[in-house]
């Protein structure tokens, strides 16, 4: 029988005894390994939270008190010791559990996150209203230490620093933010954390400071001068004092006895309050303890040897991505790789070791990325900004105001354009067709295989003068698209496949699929054009009207928000032409596989052949 076993909501915890929580925590680290080993997920961060969680929901009245997990990539245990133990081998499935904090999941879910640095925020409003209504409990925002790399959290601190608003901040800093983490808060925090001393508050110091022996009269006048000034030498965390708040810390964050003490002390400190904990990303399991980055976010792996199960040769976007702008680089000296802390999962780890003078990682900091970027380009480099397309979705003004509005030659490598599958509503990349076709002097284009990938990034970096984006889709792809070695023309789609009685128009990832459909729309004696966008803008509307005219009947596919480009797309179509749009709906979608989110939402081959043969026709 494992103390696990009896283990459901954080009441059975506060059950417990010292030496019962670590024998638990040692079972939750093990159960999660396990788990994620089947599942997938994200588990380096996990690893990193087992002790500093179990302690927090012990400390803790929660769901009356409140946590507010920032990216919430690291709340498997919480999801765990609330109810949720049975459903992790349903992890990031379609219809399971999600991979991140959601509400409509559990009343302990306080807040639902994804995307990164919000949590300072969101604590904040949850406590002003606690405030506001006079209510009495705790919030607590447990925020990374790359997390605080993001602008939102700075603002934040900004914010509670004066407002006296009792919070608590626990900083979990490992170090690491998918890769190692970057920056002058990162220098700092690494400053404390190697400090000798563990004072835990402002009063130890002080009464450090009043009983120190006074000897020698340099010390002695310093001291008389300014005990500041001894405290900065001393205390750490001045920055955060100095912003407002209490700093605790450094805590050793696997140490549940110390957590304990200082969520204790915590609790009866007035005003906003900082908790710097230490933890190690990985920790329990020697693979991700070593390779933190690798097991930052994992597949389904074999526990013993730490390797994945799933193998693919076929290289993926980002990979192609990587290889293709190292090729450019070395001829074009002016390219520079911009990433905001993806430099692994946006393909750049080859281009940053071979031209590590040329990349910049921002931090987790998309609209600093952005507006650098346009700095960049206005003095005379041509920055490529490699993003995934909802992060992207953070710098939304810098890419209106800072690159558009000067109309300056940036590049805008968007990956995971389209569904991602397991991460779900907060990482779908669905909505940069609208919001990039909406801004004027943006150039979008939409590769259907890689080698248009690779000559539309070509065409952008060293053709192309002005604003410019490349989406492409998380995942690899072997089709080849008939045309797809045609030069790259402004404003030029290609006709994939001749047809006369329907025109099927499409871009990227749905070209492969608008092809099957054409072909099970053969055997049923219906001849169907296929039509390769290439340019979500401009689009070419010659190549459009001319097929439309000729078929009268148009079927827009696209893998994005139904008011994204289908719907631009149907209003420049004549209007005696039916129209059908197969999109995503408006609303988000939520995890699980790619293959699954299309075929639920009508967007596998099969569904939209039918819906054609069934004639589900609208007129304009
Ligand atoms: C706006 C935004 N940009 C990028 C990401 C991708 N991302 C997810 S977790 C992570 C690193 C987080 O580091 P930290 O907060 O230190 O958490 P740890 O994994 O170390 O526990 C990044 C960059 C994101 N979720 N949101
Ligand atoms: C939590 C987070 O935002 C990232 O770890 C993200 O899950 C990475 O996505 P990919 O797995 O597509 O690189
Ligand atoms: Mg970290």
């Amino acid at each position: 029988m494992k103390l696990l076993d009896s283990i459901n909501f954080p009441e059975d915890l506060r059950k417990l005894n010292n030496e019962e929580l670590n024998i638990l925590n040692n079972e939750l680290r093990q159960y999660i390994i396990e788990s994620v080993s089947k599942t997938g997920g994200h588990l380096a961060s996990n690893l990193g939270v087992v002790e500093l969680t179990v302690a927090l929901h012990y400390s803790f009245n929660t769901p009356i008190d409140k946590i507010i997990w920032d990216v919430g990539h690291q709340s498997y245990i919480h999801k765990i010791i609330t109810g949720r133990k049975e459903k992790m081998s349903t992890l990031r499935q379609y219809n399971g559990l999600s991979g991140f904090p959601k509400r409509s999941e559990s009343c302990y879910d306080v807040f639902d996150t994804g995307h990164s640095s919000t949590s300072i925020s969101a604590a904040m409003g949850i406590a002003r209203a606690r405030d506001l209504k006079k209510e009495k409990y705790e919030v607590v925002a447990v925020i990374g230490d790359g997390a605080l790399t993001g602008g939102m959290a700075f603002e934040a601190l900004n914010d509670l620093g004066r407002s006296n608003t009792k919070l608590i901040i626990v900083l979990n800093d490992n170090e690491m933010s998918i890769s190692p983490n970057v920056g002058g808060m990162s220098h700092y925090l690494s400053v404390i954390r190697t400090s000798s001393r563990y004072l835990s508050t402002k009063k130890d110091i002080e009464k450090l400071l009043n009983d120190m022996p006074v000897v020698g009269k340099t010390i002695k006048s310093f001291l008389k001068r300014t005990k500041d000034g001894i405290k900065k030498m001393f205390i750490p965390g001045m920055l955060f004092e100095e912003l407002g708040l209490t700093y605790m810390g450094p805590i050793d964050g696997h140490n549940t006895e110390e957590l304990l003490e200082s969520f204790k002390a915590a609790k009866n400190i007035d005003g906003p309050l900082i908790m710097h904990v230490i933890t190690k990303k990985g920790k329990g399991y020697k693979y991700a303890e070593t390779r933190p980055d690798e097991y930052h976010g994992v597949s389904p792996f074999n526990v013993v040897t730490g390797e994945g199960l799933k193998k693919s040769e076929v290289p993926t976007y980002s990979k192609v991505f990587g290889r293709k702008l190292c090729e450019i680089a070395g001829e074009n000296k002016n390219v520079v790789a911009i990433t905001a802390a993806m430099t692994d999962g946006t393909g750049l780890k080859e281009f940053s070791k071979i031209y590590p003078d040329r990349i910049f990682d921002a931090g987790i900091a998309e609209q600093h990325a952005v507006t650098m970027a346009a700095g960049l380009a206005v003095n005379g480099m041509v920055p490529v900004v490699a993003v995934y397309s909802s992060f992207l979705q953070r710098a939304y003004d810098q890419v209106i105001h800072d690159v558009a509005l000067q109309n300056l030659h940036v590049v805008f490598a968007v990956d995971r354009a389209g569904l991602v599958g397991d991460d779900g509503e907060t990482h779908h990349g669905v909505f940069d067709e609208g919001f990039l076709s909406q801004i004027p002097n943006m150039t979008i284009m939409a590769p259907a295989d890689y080698t248009e990938f690779e000559n539309m990034l070509t065409y952008a970096i060293n053709e192309y003068d002005g604003p410019v984006a490349v989406r492409y889709p998380r995942g690899n792809s072997s089709s080849i698209i008939n045309n797809s070695n045609s030069p790259v023309e402004k404003g030029k789609g290609a006709i994939v496949k001749e047809g006369s009685e329907i025109t099927i128009v499409c871009s990227g990832k749905m070209v492969e699929t608008a092809i099957k459909v054409s072909e099970i729309l053969e055997k049923q004696n219906i001849d169907a054009e296929v039509i390769n966008l290439r340019f979500i803008k401009p689009l070419d509307e010659n190549l459009l009207n001319t097929s439309v005219s000729k078929t009268k009947k148009a079927v827009i596919i696209e893998e994005s928000s139904l008011y994204g480009v289908a719907s631009l797309i149907k209003t420049i179509i004549p209007d005696d032409v039916d129209v059908l749009l197969k999109t995503l709906p408006d609303e988000f979608i939520k995890h699980g596989s790619v293959e699954e989110l299309l075929k639920a939402n009508g967007l596998d081959e099969k569904s939209i052949a039918e819906d054609i043969i069934n004639n589900k026709w609208r007129m304009q």
